[in-house]
């Protein structure tokens, strides 16, 4: 399948590289189109793509149009490229709070439109995409779209309802862990750690943790238990925790990340 990308920036390169490094698309058969001519050039030069002159000749060459531009431009790069948009043609947003009846409201609803939200572990195919197939997506694309996203990490279709709430806990909790990772490396600083130590061994707990709750799928909350010794030093980390409101912090970032998506979708 052609591919091609309007946008390359953070997202779009973290895809782009996905699909090269999984090997799920041949480089001959991926287009790039970007405004910043340097940053063609780049990936030209790293990944072996090719570019195209504009948004329309890149949607000609394309049977699958990967739109990785900020929310704000979609609908005028949608209106720019619709005259080439044909009912055999898909479109794949990644924008948070677009959804798939303001492109259709663009595009007509006999075209066929994918509603995505990746997050930027895509790069290093650990990412997680959710995914909302409009209706003339047949079952057969379904398959084959959701083949090509698994090639980065794991995608799942989702409820569109649910893709506000998607968005703050997959597609923006890079974010999260990022900040999350960094404060707890300064506290390891602080007792005397190396920072780059610090992150190397954090990355690591981190991930594994994270991994406990998926493979051994025991409750969270019991897994915290069993770190904590009675009397030991995790309870004091506990406690520090609900001292600093860090739950409640938590709870708050996801409904204001969720919020915030739903306000871009009523734009
Ligand atoms: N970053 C992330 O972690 C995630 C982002 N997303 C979504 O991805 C989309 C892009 O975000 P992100 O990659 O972070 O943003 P970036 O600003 O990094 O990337 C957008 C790119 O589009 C380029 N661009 C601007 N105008 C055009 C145009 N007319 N044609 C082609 N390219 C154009 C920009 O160039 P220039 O910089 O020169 O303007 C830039 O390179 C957003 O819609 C966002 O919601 C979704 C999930 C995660
Ligand atoms: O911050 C944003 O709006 C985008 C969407 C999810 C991650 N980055």
């Amino acid at each position: 399948m052609k591919i091609g990308f309007i946008g390359t920036g953070n997202m779009g390169q973290a895809i782009l590289e996905g699909f090269i490094v999984s090997e799920k698309v041949k480089k001959e058969d991926i287009f790039i189109y970007d405004p910043d001519q340097l940053k063609l050039d780049t990936l030209i030069k790293k990944y072996g793509v090719s570019t195209a002159e504009n948004e329309n000749k890149l949607a000609e060459s394309s049977e699958l149009i990967i739109l990785a531009v900020k929310p704000n431009i979609y609908d005028k790069i949608l209106e720019k490229i619709k005259s080439n948009i044909d009912g055999k043609k898909k479109i794949l947003t990644i924008a948070a709070g677009y959804s798939v009846d303001r492109a259709e409201g663009i595009l007509g609803n006999d075209k066929k439109i994918i509603r995505t939200m990746p997050n930027m572990p895509a790069q290093i195919l650990e990412g997680m995409t959710g995914v909302v197939f409009n209706k003339n997506i047949t079952h057969e694309e379904k398959a084959e779209i959701l083949e090509l996203l698994t090639g980065f990490g794991g995608a799942e279709e989702i409820d569109e309802k649910l893709m506000h709430v998607f968005t703050s806990i997959s597609g923006s909790i890079p974010a999260v862990v990022d900040i999350f990772i960094e404060a707890l490396a300064d506290g390891a600083v602080l007792n005397g750690m190396p920072r780059d130590k610090a992150y190397r061994i954090l990355s690591e707990a981190v991930a594994g943790s994270a991994h406990m709750i998926g493979k051994t799928k025991k409750h969270p909350g019991l897994l915290k238990d069993e770190v904590c010794s009675p009397g030991g030093t995790t309870i004091e980390a506990v406690a520090a925790l609900e001292k600093g409101g860090f739950r409640a912090a938590l709870i708050e970032a996801v409904n204001k990340c969720t919020e915030k998506s739903v306000k871009l979708s009523e734009k």
